[in-house]
């Protein structure tokens, strides 16, 4: 499916970075225009592929091209007042060729957590298109701060995108990485998942196997309905029929798997089946409890010999049991080489310990800060140290 990709903030231009590095790798022709937005000139300066016509710096009266330093509520400000500058950028894009908006940012920051909701209503407000979030959860590790935004700003931004996508990078950090190189490994994992979903839904109708193929309104209608969506992604390297230039022959597009040789098909529909099941009870972009999804897409990609549409469905009528919703559905996505895999996009998930809490501690500083209001009128001599908790906080 073709998608206006705009980062907001640090990790959001990071990841339009990646994603635009991704579809050049696959070919996968889902990225129509890409832009970023941020309130710090580093930031922008520092991203390789986005077009430079495309780095937009907000907030410039505010605060100077700095950043908004994790202050979300003055990123939210600034977006707000300089919502015409990204207009004008999106203005250039040719919108009637687009599926669908995917406003990405990390959440604990200031700029993209403050700015992303306020970008979606905007979108929602002007295109007929949907408007999807990708929203990047901070690591446990880094601060009441980064806590307390992602919190505050997960409501917010959910409330604002017709599906919010997500990924925790607390369920991705390895031991005794370094920051950075964790970045550019997790951003790799990010768009390897969520790239892959996108370019199966842009494959052409004209192809010889389109019937099975997954088409973009197929995973419009899985993240349709709302709410919070997590994906899981296994693969297994296969043996195909021969190397060099018999393999990438034999696995051409037009060679779909005709279930003629049932040993190889057997095989074939054990593995997909057994892929899903992996990419489902394996790590999730952001783990959940499977059987809380209200609608689920399988997709099976790999080389077209090996994209058993019986192992696609079979897998399907597992995940369907496995969420006890009737609205799974399925289909591949051909792509040659030696690697098979099953993209699992499980939507509207609820049972969400990671998600739970980060609204408890957004609840509890809410609370806290009606408690200091309050004993503030009372005149309570407890205000100054509790306002000291309270700066810490913020
Ligand atoms: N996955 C991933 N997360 C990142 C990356 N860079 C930052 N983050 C996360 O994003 C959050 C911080 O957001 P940033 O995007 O740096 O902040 P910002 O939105 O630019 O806001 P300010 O810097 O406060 O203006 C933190 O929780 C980081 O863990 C990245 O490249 N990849």
């Amino acid at each position: 499916m073709k998608l206006a990709l705009i980062g907001f903030g640090q990790a959001g231009g990071k990841v339009v970075d990646q994603f635009l590095a991704y579809d050049e790798r696959v070919d996968g022709g889902f990225v129509e225009a890409a832009i970023a937005v941020n309130t710090a000139t580093t930031d922008l300066q520092g991203l390789e592929r986005v077009p430079r016509s495309n780095r937009i710096l907000i907030g410039q009266a505010r605060v100077n091209g700095h950043g908004v330093g994790a202050d979300n509520e003055l990123g939210a400000e600034v977006a707000e007042a300089d919502i015409d500058e990204v207009q004008h950028a999106i203005d250039d894009v040719p919108t009637h060729e687009v599926d669908a908006f995917l406003v990405v940012a990390g959440m604990g920051g200031g700029s993209g957590s403050g700015g992303a909701p306020v970008l979606a209503r905007h979108l929602q407000r002007i295109y007929t298109q949907p408007v999807y979030g990708l929203g990047i959860l901070p690591a446990t590790d880094e601060g009441g701060l980064y806590t307390l935004n992602a919190g505050r700003s997960f409501r917010t931004f959910v409330r604002e995108v017709d599906n919010l996508l997500v990924f925790d990078n607390d369920a991705w950090r390895s031991a005794g990485e370094s920051v950075e190189g964790g970045y550019d490994r997790i951003n790799r994992e990010i768009v390897e998942r969520f790239g892959l979903l996108f370019a199966a839904g842009e494959v052409g109708s004209g192809d010889a196997v389109a019937e099975s193929v997954v088409d973009s309104s197929e995973i419009i209608n899985t993240l349709s309905g709302g709410g919070v969506s997590t994906i899981g992604y296994a693969t297994e390297t296969v043996e195909t029929s021969a190397s060099g230039l018999l393999s990438s022959l034999s696995s051409s597009k037009g060679s779909k798997h005709d279930g003629t040789d049932l040993d190889t098909d057997g095989a074939a529909t054990n593995r997909l089946t057994s892929l899903v099941r992996k990419a489902t009870l394996g790590r999730l972009t952001l783990p959940c409890d499977v059987s809380s999804a209200d609608r689920g897409l399988v997709v099976a990609s790999g080389p077209a010999e090996e994209l058993s549409r019986k192992g696609v469905e079979r897998g399907r009528t597992w995940l369907e049991e496995e969420t006890g919703s009737m609205e799974i559905r399925g289909g591949d996505y051909p792509t040659g080489g030696d690697e098979v895999g099953a993209i699992v996009l499980l939507s509207g998930v609820t049972d969400v310990p990671r998600i739970d809490r980060l609204q408890q501690v957004a609840v509890e500083a809410k609370e806290t800060t009606e408690d200091v209001r309050t004993r503030s009128q009372e005149g309570t001599a407890a205000l100054v140290d509790t306002s000291g908790e309270l700066d810490a906080l913020f």
